[in-house]
């Protein structure tokens, strides 16, 4: 039972929203202790959250055969049996009433009485799907939003005005910004037209490159991948061959813990004016090797719009490493709009704005629109797709920080950031009926076996971020002039 002074149990003022329904959830958590999901020892994130999983307030009349249950505002359940009798009642895991007694109901032919709609999730994935929705919901009420419509474009402004000791660059900015102003597309046709583009020099140090390396292949080559989720070559086939690098999240408690890097973290959150420690997404590291490349893909994950700890909302890229001109590595921004008259002043394309790996370069730039409507609804910025050219020889190093609309630290404490942190799990649990058994077990080893492309819709993670299609390229991008 939940404790009063737990606060998130404290805004569940509804006894039948922290009893009942807390508690039945806490009844299924512990099977699917072997999925090691966190325990749910408290309400789920709010009332407006239980409200959704409001099964009693429908007459049941149907499913008894005669009365109806119902329940009142302690959480009590009833039921009505049609002659005037009002017993208090119980279910079970499997939707089957008890009355006051724990002895079973029954209708009018002798038939257990049983609600499909009280039947507990039965395998580790109907669980895994119900905990989130309930537990992870977004929330409202308290959850706030770090920005607001028009703070998208402040930083990048801010960034250009007062961080002169990162020479930055603009490669692309929106057509009616303050900057843009004093430079269009047709006086300057280098600079690209739409959403922020800007790049900065000398970042990090080459102190902290060379710490990021290291970090990055101690993620993938040591046994100490807690953290890590590694999407390899074998993989990247399964997810369509789009990310053909190696990848790795640096782990919380010692990658993103080593001292040399508390200096980035404190520059980059100079930088952006939002705190790192609660709204960064533990860094990114990418490895590539020859022959390994990064296809067309958007950061911008659809899933996590709704999500506690929102989309997000920029994306740095750091190279960590330089990568000679001919030896490709580029990153390129294929849908952004860059555009001069020709003699007859008709619009001609230019290639795609592309950078270069230099180490302790930056790139930063959006994920979602300028505009957050209501506040609550963000739209997803498709114009800042992007993709990295393969290398021909040695090794491309990168990193990318990832920051979130909402508190991602918080959502990743009381586990609903699961699709980060349990690393390569992700494809073992990876949402996928497949993996587990027939009494719902998850299969031993190593997983992910399974993963097709009809898996996409129900794994949320691995399809949304990394499954991109090269047909996004056809689209021409809209003619500025
Ligand atoms: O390596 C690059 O240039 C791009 C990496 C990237 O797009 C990503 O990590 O999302
Ligand atoms: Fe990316």
């Amino acid at each position: 039972i939940v404790e009063d002074e737990d606060p998130f149990v404290s805004t569940c003022t509804n006894r039948f929203e922290r009893d009942v329904l807390c508690n039945s959830i806490n009844d299924r958590i512990d099977w699917t202790m072997k999925l090691q999901r966190k325990d749910l020892t408290y309400c789920p994130a709010s009332c407006r959250t239980c409200k959704n999983y409001d099964y009693f307030d429908s007459n049941a009349a149907d499913v008894f055969g005669r009365g109806f249950y119902s329940h009142d505002m302690n959480g009590t359940m009833y039921y009505n049996d049609g002659d005037g009798h009002r017993l208090k009642i119980h279910y079970d895991n499997y939707g089957n009433l008890y009355d006051e007694d724990r002895n079973p109901i029954h209708d009018q032919d002798g038939n257990w009485i049983f609600d499909p709609s009280l039947m507990h999730p039965t395998t580790p994935y109907e669980m895994q799907t119900f905990y989130e929705s309930v537990h992870c919901a977004r929330d409202f009420g308290r959850i706030q939003n770090i920005w607001k419509t028009g703070d998208n474009d402040r930083m990048y402004e801010r960034i250009l005005r007062d961080f002169s000791q990162y020479s930055p660059t603009v490669l692309s900015r929106p057509e009616d910004s303050d900057y843009a102003s004093s430079r269009t597309a047709k006086d300057n046709p280098d600079v690209g037209v739409g959403p922020w583009l800007i790049q900065l020099e000398n970042f990090l140090t080459e102190e902290e490159c060379d710490e990021m390396i290291a970090q990055t292949k101690i993620a993938i080559e040591g046994d100490d991948t807690t953290w890590a989720g590694i999407a390899n070559d074998t993989e990247a086939t399964q997810m369509g061959g789009v990310c053909q690098s190696t990848q790795a999240w640096c782990d919380p408690d010692h990658c993103m813990n080593q001292e040399i890097l508390q200096e980035s973290w404190s520059k980059i959150e100079d930088l952006v004016d939002i705190p790192f420690a609660t709204h960064a997404e533990p860094v990114h590291f990418i490895q590539y090797v020859p022959g390994q490349k990064y296809g067309s893909h958007t950061d911008a994950i659809p899933d996590e719009y709704d999500s506690m700890y929102g989309p997000r909302l920029f994306t740095i890229l750091f190279y960590l490493n330089d990568v000679d001109d001919g030896n490709g590595g580029q990153t390129c921004f294929p849908k952004i709009e860059r555009a001069y008259p020709d003699a007859s002043n008709s619009t001609v394309f230019q290639e795609p704005i592309c950078v270069q790996p230099k180490k302790g370069r930056a790139v930063i730039w959006p994920n979602i629109l300028n505009e957050i409507p209501d506040d609550r609804v963000e739209i997803p910025d498709d114009r800042t797709w992007h993709e990295a050219h393969g290398i021909t020889e040695g090794y491309k190093f990168a990193s990318t920080v990832w920051y979130h609309l909402r508190n991602f630290s918080y959502a990743e404490d009381i586990g609903c950031t699961n699709i980060y942190t349990d690393g390569g799990d992700y494809i073992e649990y990876g949402y996928d009926y497949d993996d587990f058994d027939d009494d719902g077990y998850a299969y031993e080893g190593e997983g992910g076996d399974s993963y097709d492309e009809e898996d996409e819709d129900s794994n949320s993670f691995v399809t949304s971020n990394y499954v991109g299609h090269d047909d996004e390229f056809d689209e021409l991008p809209v003619a500025y002039t």
